[in-house]
């Protein structure tokens, strides 16, 4: 006997722009803004915003489809319960559906309005989130977000790639310097959220190795994270403004870092080291992105 599925009520479109995760999405948006305003030749401004789009349409349907592979894991975790398909607002078929199809009408608009290499590189990074890190490597080992994290460090190259139609050193090291951020970031966040991925059964490092073993890692990513973003200017690929904001913002960065690591309260400070590293490391990748086009236009 098969149990009847719920009809449920047809899905809202607050639900479907859920299934995107914007608010990551803005900074992987921003990166990719970022990677294409940095390029040394102009792009002509429509097609300049047709990239973007597609990138925003990209990234967006990778989520809605990492969220229809995970719904399981995410009705388990407090902060994910209230996604749209472990709350039961929307069917599981429909996000399939919008994510595979705007995966598809992202990649095609990128290849016949932008570029070719635009749209291949923006095909692998989609397919990186929801293959690699999503079905691969997530539920297996706690090295799931240093590979798949590659996913979320391809928007510059994209970005560069829409304006130039090749890559060059400088969006490579921009790759490097996001996906070497990312460990950092995220076991800064998993530190305080560690039972819940613990309940979900998802091997996030401080869940398999523990806190003290993350810690450490956490440390030891930020070097050569360091050296990614400081590279740029030594290197003759960006004026002084990148170059000094990537000095004092990277040292903040590894200040937190090294607290993190070793465990050290600021006095005065009511947030723990590693809640005030991931906040910071959300406001790093704005602004260090940020200083770089400025470094572009200002002394353009
Ligand atoms: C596999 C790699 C990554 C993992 C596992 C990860 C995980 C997370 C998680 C769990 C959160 C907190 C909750 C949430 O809003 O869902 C978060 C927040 C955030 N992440 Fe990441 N992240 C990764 C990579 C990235 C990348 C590449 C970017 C952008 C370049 C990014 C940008 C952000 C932003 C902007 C937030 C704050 C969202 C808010 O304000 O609610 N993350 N990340
Ligand atoms: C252009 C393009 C395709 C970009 C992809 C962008 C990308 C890979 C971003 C990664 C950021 C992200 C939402 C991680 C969440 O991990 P999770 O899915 O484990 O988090 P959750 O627990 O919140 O579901």
């Amino acid at each position: 006997m098969t149990t009847a599925t719920p009809l449920l009520p047809p899905a809202d479109w607050r639900d479907f722009l859920a299934l995107t995760k914007p608010r990551v999405m803005t900074l992987v948006v921003f990166t990719g803004l970022c990677g294409m305003l940095a390029a040394p030749v102009g792009i002509h401004p429509v097609i300049g915003f047709t990239a973007i789009l597609c990138i925003a349409l990209g990234a967006g349907a990778a989520g809605a489809l990492n969220q229809w592979y995970e719904a399981d894991i995410d009705a388990v975790m407090r902060r994910t319960q209230k996604r749209p398909l472990p709350a039961g607002r929307m069917d599981r078929q429909a996000a399939l559906h919008f994510g595979v199809g705007l995966s598809v009408f992202s990649v095609i608009l990128m290849g016949l309005a932008v570029n070719i290499a635009a749209a291949a590189i923006l095909t692998v990074s989609i397919l990186f989130y929801v293959l690699v890190y999503t079905v691969w490597l997530k539920r297996r080992t706690p090295q799931n977000i240093v590979i798949g994290g590659a996913a979320g460090a391809f928007p510059p190259l994209i970005g560069w790639a829409a304006a130039t139609g090749q890559v060059a050193l400088l969006p490579v090291l921009l790759f490097m310097l996001v996906f070497l951020w990312t460990p950092p970031h995220f076991w800064a966040l998993a530190l305080f959220v560690k039972t819940d991925y613990a309940n979900a059964g998802v091997p996030m490092l401080p869940v398999v190795a523990g806190e003290r073993a993350t810690r450490v890692q956490i440390g030891l990513y930020t070097i050569p994270m360091a050296v990614a973003a400081i590279a740029p200017w030594p290197l003759g690929l960006t004026g002084p403004i990148y170059g000094v904001a990537s000095i004092v913002l990277t040292g903040i960065f590894a200040l937190l870092a090294v607290l993190v690591a070793t465990r050290r309260q600021v006095e005065g400070d009511a947030m723990k080291p590693e809640k005030r590293l991931f906040s910071y490391s959300i406001l790093y990748l704005f602004v260090i992105f940020g200083a770089l086009v400025a470094d572009r236009w200002v002394l353009a």
